[in-house]
């Protein structure tokens, strides 16, 4: 990644005035992620020093922000670990630095696992679990922003580039996710705010205890099962073939129906759902590959991971989401 925008102590000086949190003594920029500035910042007050991340968003505007920094507040006010957004004196979580939105989330502990076994799928799927029942609440509403409309959007952006084989794959996988999409089916599957993105590295854990869920700026309102499938795409599986781990895909999706139970209707969705996922990332990844933007450093992720993912959720049936 990415810092994209560069910030200064100096710069930060000043700006953090407007926030109750004394003086900023340290910032250092994070060289990972890839859609948004991030760095870790220092704050001292009264002698006491805090840690916090402050976010620029390069490609968030103001009016969208409310959505994501809302729903933190909202979920950790209810118990869900998700970093607090820290308000100016003013009340605003939002304000601009170097002309771009900025905000400072409280840091969390720990890092992430990024060769997770059962119990850390487990302890991902019931959080993943409270966070939608406490979600259910949260007033406003905004669509997944890499839902079925930006697909549209981005396929004949990456079309120019794929081989014929690629070609075909996402033209007919498009087809299917239309009329899935339109179905009853789909009509009835719960939904709310979901985080929409939520990997391996967008949850901290220290050593078993998972400590929180970040980056919630690709969340949107989409079904929970939309979410599920994308967290088991990541989590549970072998990295190398993209094949589901039954053990980690077990405890994941029991823990989470031990909070929220599954509903029928979302066992028929299932396979679906999982495709879905997978196309969602081949694509977003192809078209980040394809249409890079400038930034410090940048390492774009690589499509073919999802493209293997897609393949194999095409080919094999779904795992039961319950007995
Ligand atoms: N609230 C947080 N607490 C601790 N570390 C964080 C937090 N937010 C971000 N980070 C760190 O910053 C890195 C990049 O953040 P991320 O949100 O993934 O960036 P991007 O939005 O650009 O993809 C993470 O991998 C993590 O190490
Ligand atoms: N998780 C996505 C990319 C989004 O990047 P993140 O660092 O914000 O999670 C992917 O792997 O393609």
């Amino acid at each position: 990644m990415a810092v994209f925008t560069s910030v200064s102590l100096d710069d930060v000086q000043a700006w953090i005035a407007q926030f109750p949190l004394g003086d900023a003594v340290a910032l250092k920029g994070i060289a990972s992620g890839i859609e948004n500035s991030n760095f870790f910042l220092t704050t001292e007050r009264d002698g006491q020093r805090t840690d916090h991340v402050l976010t620029i968003f390069e490609n968030l505007g103001f009016e969208q922000l409310p959505f994501y920094l809302q729903l933190m507040r909202h979920l950790a006010s209810r118990g869900v670990l998700v970093p607090a957004p820290v308000a100016t004196h003013a009340g605003e979580l939002c304000v601009p630095l170097h002309g771009k939105p900025a905000a400072i989330v409280s840091k969390l502990e720990g890092s992430s696992q990024m060769a997770p076994g059962p119990v850390h799928c487990a302890a991902v799927g019931a959080m993943l679990a409270k966070m939608h029942l406490a979600g259910q609440d949260f007033p406003l509403h905004q669509p997944n922003l890499r839902g079925i409309a930006w697909w549209h959007e981005a396929t004949p952006a990456v079309l120019p580039h794929l081989s014929e084989l690629e070609t075909r794959l996402l033209r007919s996988e498009i087809h299917y996710q239309e009329a899935f999409h339109g179905s009853d089916l789909h009509k009835r599957l719960p939904h709310g705010p979901v985080h929409a993105d939520l990997f391996r590295n967008n949850v901290m854990f220290d050593g078993e205890r998972l400590t929180g869920f970040f980056d919630f700026y690709f969340a949107g309102c989409d079904t929970w099962l939309f979410d599920v499938a994308v967290t088991v795409n990541d989590w549970c599986v072998d990295l190398d073939t993209g094949v589901l781990d039954e053990a980690r895909v077990r405890a994941m999706l029991d823990a989470y129906h031990a909070v929220r139970p599954f509903t029928a209707d979302e066992q028929a969705g299932w396979q679906c759902s999982l495709r879905a996922a997978a196309l969602r990332f081949w694509l977003s990844r192809l078209y980040d590959l394809h249409r890079p933007r400038e930034a410090e450093i940048l390492t774009p992720h690589d499509p073919t991971h999802f493209e293997r993912i897609l393949r194999e959720r095409v080919a094999h049936p779904a795992p039961r989401l319950f007995a």
